[in-house]
C-alpha cells in the first residue's frame, strides 16, 4: 500500500517519516556524545551506485543499510560491499621506497633526508616524521 511505503511512523521520534528515493546526496550533522558526525546519505539505486567511490575520500565510516526482508538483494549487497571495499583511495598507491627511489633521495648526500610515510586522515605515520626531526637537532 503506497501510504505504509512513503509515511511510517517512526516510534522513537514519535513523527511521521515521509521518504522517497535519493537523488544525489543529502548531508546532515548529527551530534553523538559529543561526536560530530557529518553525514551523506547517498542513493542506493544501481544507475546511482558508480559515484558511490567520489564519496570516500575523508570517509572515516560507512554505514550499509540492508533491508532485512529482501533477501533476494541480499546477493547484491554482498557484491557491492566487496566492490567498494575494493576501491579504497590507497589501492594502488606507491610505497615510501618507490617513491624514494623515484625521487633518487638515496643520492643526496649533503642534506640528512628521512623518507615517511603518512596519512594526513588518521595521523598515522606524522608522529614518526616529527619524531626523525627531533633525532636530528644538533646532531650536524
Ligand atoms: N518497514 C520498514 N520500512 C522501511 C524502513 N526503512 C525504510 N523503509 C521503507 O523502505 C522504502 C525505501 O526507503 P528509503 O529510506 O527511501 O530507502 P533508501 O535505501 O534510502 O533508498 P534509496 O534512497 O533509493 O537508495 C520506503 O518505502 C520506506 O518507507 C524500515 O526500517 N522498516
Ligand atoms: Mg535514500
Amino acid at each position: 500500500m503506497p501510504m505504509v511505503n512513503h509515511h511510517c511512523t517512526n516510534n522513537l521520534m514519535n513523527e511521521v517519516v515521509h521518504t522517497s528515493p535519493t537523488i544525489g546526496s543529502n548531508v546532515e550533522e548529527i551530534v553523538v556524545k559529543n561526536t560530530h558526525f557529518l553525514m551523506w546519505d547517498i542513493g542506493g539505486q544501481e544507475s546511482l551506485r558508480s559515484s558511490w567511490n567520489t564519496y570516500y575520500s575523508n570517509t572515516e565510516f560507512i554505514i550499509l543499510v540492508v533491508d532485512s526482508i529482501d533477501r533476494e538483494r541480499l546477493a547484491i549487497t554482498k557484491e557491492e560491499l566487496y566492490r567498494m571495499l575494493a576501491h579504497e583511495d590507497m589501492k594502488g598507491c606507491m610505497t615510501a621506497a618507490e617513491i624514494s627511489k623515484y625521487l633518487t633521495l638515496s643520492s643526496i648526500k649533503d642534506h640528512p633526508w628521512h623518507i615517511q610515510s603518512c596519512c594526513a586522515l588518521t595521523g598515522e605515520g606524522l608522529c614518526q616524521g616529527l619524531e626523525w626531526m627531533t633525532s636530528r637537532i644538533g646532531v650536524r
